[in-house]
């Protein structure tokens, strides 16, 4: 399997499908590409040898390579740095940022099929790249279109589940709640009951998989609409793509908040592996904490999880997987960022009033810092540049908004907020993340309920997450269980080190 690099990958990309295609007649030839050449799941069959193979190999020959040092700071600095996972799917840089399968955000923009001409990415086309590696026609994203409507039917027990919780809960967590009802229709979980074999695991989690990503729109559009439309749900509308379907059944019809769905959807998918909703999603036994907090919230649905339980811990299905990642990313240093965002640059113009200057910006955001607080949208984990994902979001403004009065107020953060986070001595990137900017694009097209972003983000992350637990069980990867050591273990190390 081909991972491309940089742009020469992607004018490479570019000549082998032109030159497949004038081999076998342009256009003629993307008709005739067969029932399996449209179909992502023959796709992946055909891959899995070759990379199960690949990581054999890289095990006999490779396994005893050391790859750095782990210090005392790493073990108790969250981890930072250490290489500790594979993880297939993206790999980020700390100057430059995310890349998927090889393609920066810029590059997957310019080859990702698109619904309009010169339009952003369409996400079905990252989850196949995600997937495969390879950069899909636009006939073989149209066939995952329409494999994700077809897997979308969700039963009616996720209503009722969802329904048993205050309408007052947070969105996250109604959101989750549907994600956990769901799990009951597992096809890994039945299959794993029935003893599927090791080799097989990777079938029912690719089912399961896509039947979770098809079903999420319409159970978070439904959490959406429960909380703030009265409850009066919007059928979903077939002829669409996944993300403009999904804004669709939100209420949201005009073709610029269609085309900011197909981009919010398609950059928030994959962030790597070390970041705490995927690798949440990718340790799996914490699943078990998600189930076991469900049940304080509905009877009915403690039954489910009672019989989840008892395969949970060792192989956890992908709705498992994915709850207890939701959780994760519901946490304000992570993607509960997103609304913390919107809310604190609300709280500064009811503070200031709509036309406030540099200097109360600054002296707010000092504010911010005194009271013990952080300014929500700037710093990252690994990032040390403004992450590409704020800066495609800034270009989408530019093109589609540039006069949005909210638009203008992130503008001028990006100028007042790093000097200070700068100034402070201790903050290791003072740029902004992605999270400072997706609210004011949501809020200008009338989504403007901060604490149901975090939804959005959880939907599109299922694509990260599930396409790299297809590759977990394709590729047989082990249960994860790091070494754990107390102070008193690390004092003795280092007392004997220096004697
Ligand atoms: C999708 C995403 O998850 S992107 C991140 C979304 N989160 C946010 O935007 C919240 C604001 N940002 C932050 O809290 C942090 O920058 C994080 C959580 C993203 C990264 O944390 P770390 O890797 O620990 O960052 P870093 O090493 O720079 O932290 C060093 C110090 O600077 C502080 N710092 C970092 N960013 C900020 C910030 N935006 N505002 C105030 N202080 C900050 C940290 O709290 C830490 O302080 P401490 O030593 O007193 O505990
Ligand atoms: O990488 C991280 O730690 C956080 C992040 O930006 C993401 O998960 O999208």
């Amino acid at each position: 399997m081909a991972f491309f690099r940089g742009l020469t990958a992607v004018s490479r990309l570019r000549s082998r499908v032109a030159q497949e295609a004038s081999t076998l007649g342009g256009v003629r030839w993307l008709q005739m590409q067969s029932a399996s050449d449209l179909d992502l799941k023959s796709q992946l069959q055909e891959l899995i040898p070759e990379q199960q193979d690949r990581l054999k190999k890289l095990k006999s020959e490779h396994g005893k390579v050391q790859l750095g040092n782990i210090n005392v700071d790493m073990v108790l600095g969250g981890m930072r740095g250490m290489i500790g996972m594979l993880w297939e799917t993206s790999l980020l840089d700390p100057e430059e940022g995310i890349r998927f399968r090889g393609l920066s955000i810029p590059e997957c923009q310019e080859v990702l099929p698109t619904a309009v001409k010169g339009g952003e990415p369409l996400p079905e086309g990252l989850l196949w790249l995600l997937l495969t590696g390879k950069v899909p026609t636009k006939e073989q994203v149209d066939a995952l279109s329409k494999e994700l409507l077809v897997r979308s039917s969700v039963p009616a027990h996720v209503y009722k589940a969802i329904d048993a919780l205050p309408v007052t809960a947070h969105p996250m967590t109604q959101f989750t709640t549907g994600v956990m009802a769901l799990q009951v229709e597992s096809e890994f979980q039945k299959a794993y009951d029935k003893g599927l074999p090791k080799t097989k695991f990777w079938e029912p989690t690719y089912e399961d998989v896509l039947n979770l990503i098809a079903r999420l729109p319409p159970v978070a559009s439904y959490v959406y609409r429960r909380i703030f439309k009265d409850g009066k749900s919007i059928e979903a509308d077939n002829s669409l793509d996944y993300a403009a379907n999904f804004s669709h059944m939100l209420g949201f019809d005009d073709p610029k908040m269609l085309e900011l769905m197909r981009l919010y959807i398609t950059i928030h998918t994959d962030h790597e592996g070390g970041n705490v909703s995927a690798h949440t999603g990718h340790l799996d036994s914490k699943s078990l904490v998600s189930a076991v907090s469900f049940v304080i919230h509905s009877s009915e649905y403690a039954i489910a999880v009672l019989i989840v339980v008892e395969v949970g811990s060792a192989l956890s299905d992908p709705y498992l997987s994915f709850a207890a990642a939701l959780n994760g990313l519901a946490g304000p240093l992570h993607g509960l960022a997103n609304q913390e965002v919107l809310l604190w640059i609300k709280s500064v113009i009811e503070e200031t009033g709509s036309d406030v200057t540099t200097d109360q910006l600054k002296d707010y955001v000092w504010k911010t810092l005194k009271s013990g607080k952080v300014v929500p949208g700037f710093g990252h984990g690994v990032l040390r540049k403004t992450d590409p994902r704020y800066s495609c979001q800034r270009e989408f403004a530019l093109k589609h908004l540039p006069e949005d009065p909210l638009f203008q107020l992130v503008s001028k953060l990006y100028e007042v907020v790093p000097p200070i986070l700068t100034e402070l001595g201790k903050v290791k990137n003072p740029w902004p993340n992605v999270d400072a900017h997706s609210g004011v694009l949501l809020n200008h097209f009338g989504l403007s309920e901060a604490r149901y972003y975090t939804v959005l983000f959880g939907v599109s992350r299922s694509m990260g997450i599930g396409s790299q637990l297809i590759w977990d069980r394709a590729l047989g990867l082990p249960l994860e269980r790091p070494k754990s050591v107390t102070m008193e273990w690390l004092e003795n190390y280092c007392k004997n080190k220096a004697a």
